[in-house]
């Protein structure tokens, strides 16, 4: 394993130390969290200090690796795959937290190889992948980017949800880079704001010019013909094409669909799950109530409704493909019926 540095993650091999940075605090403090421990990334996957498909899957592999290998000869087949259910199991709905842990444990082979060499090839090869197909999708997708377009995008979906330069943000990033003269309103993203707080951070970083809305603004943006095409991410996409995505996805998708502005979903290879059918199938987050009865972030805790007050708090919603005009995945743009035969012919292999 090499040591590696990215915006959302840092590991220094010759101190076996891996950390991220704690997104919570986002976007005025900039806060290493060291993880010692793999319960100690559980507590940061579920607090959302580390967050994004992409980059829990990575987080979660990572925080395996280095344990195995600061325990080497310690641990038995048992208790590693013990320690991996637990990380797969600190958040529902991002498949891609799976696809890692199944990759890491080897799921599917009879004979595993749980040495801390195999595991540390298998979350490089993890990391190398996710950078590579960060930059296939952000290439297919400023292909369709048509000049002085106005893009929406919800939730943060750029470096700090990946190990690359994002999903939706990537396009966006790689559309300017290209001199698209491109303008991005931003979703502020209730209620845990990965829009106000995030997705802004990046862009500012970036120098990309940006609006920052709030959730409910987007309909008479659309309807007054200031938007141009809708990019999101996506936790997990079934076989048919449905996606599920951050809560308030949906609502977009209605009103891009209402307005006929071009709506995609964008995601790496980690993100499909053939073995859902359809959205029907995706497992959805709740999350507790505090979320929804105030907000919290760099600049604290807030309540403004009453502690006893009833909540309804799913993390992500379910876009069916319907209202989807193209999925941007790192092998190229499909549309629904392609992501099918798609789907069917890895099936029949
Ligand atoms: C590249 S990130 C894609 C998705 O993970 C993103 O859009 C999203 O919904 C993130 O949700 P979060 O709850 O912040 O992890």
């Amino acid at each position: 394993m090499k040591s590696f540095k990215f915006l959302s993650i840092r590991y220094d091999n010759e101190a076996s130390k891996l950390e991220i940075l704690d997104q919570r605090k986002l976007p005025d403090i900039e806060e290493w969290l060291e993880c010692k421990e793999p319960s100690d990334m559980v507590t940061y996957i579920k607090q959302l200090s580390v967050r994004g498909a992409p980059l829990i899957g990575v987080a979660a592999s990572m925080s395996l690796y280095n344990h195995v290998r600061c325990n080497q000869g310690k641990l038995n087949d048992q208790e590693i795959l013990e320690i991996s259910n637990q990380l797969r199991q600190a958040r529902p709905t991002a498949v891609n937290l799976m696809y890692a842990i199944d990759a890491m444990v080897q799921v599917g082979q009879e004979k595993k190889d749980l040495t801390a060499d195999n595991l540390g090839k298998i979350a490089c090869k993890i990391i190398d992948d996710e950078v590579e197909m960060c930059d296939k999708m952000s290439k297919f997708g400023a292909s369709l980017i048509q000049p002085g377009e106005s893009i929406l995008t919800h939730c943060n979906t750029g470096s700090v949800a990946t190990v690359g330069s994002g999903t939706a943000l990537g396009i966006i990033r790689e559309a300017h880079k290209q001199g698209k003269n491109i303008h991005v309103y931003v979703d502020e993203t209730r209620p845990l704001l990965q829009g106000g707080r995030l997705t802004t951070y990046e862009l500012e970083r970036e120098g990309i010019p940006y609006t920052l809305i709030c959730d409910n603004m987007a309909a008479c943006l659309m309807r007054d013909g200031k938007i141009q095409r809708v990019l999101v991410g996506a936790d997990r996409i079934a076989q048919n094409g449905d996606f599920a995505n951050k809560i308030g996805t949906y609502s977009v998708a209605v009103l891009a669909h209402h307005h006929k502005i071009p709506f995609h979903g964008v995601a790496p290879m980690s993100t499909v799950d053939l073995n859902c059918k359809s959205g029907k199938d995706i497992p959805i987050e709740e999350r507790e109530a505090s979320e929804v009865q105030g907000a919290s972030g760099s600049f604290g805790k807030v309540r403004w409704a009453p502690s006893t007050s009833k909540t309804f708090n799913p993390s992500f919603d379910v876009t069916p493909s319907e209202l989807v005009t193209s999925l941007i995945l790192d092998t190229g743009i499909y549309s629904q019926q392609e992501l099918l035969n798609f789907a069917l012919l890895k099936f029949k292999k």
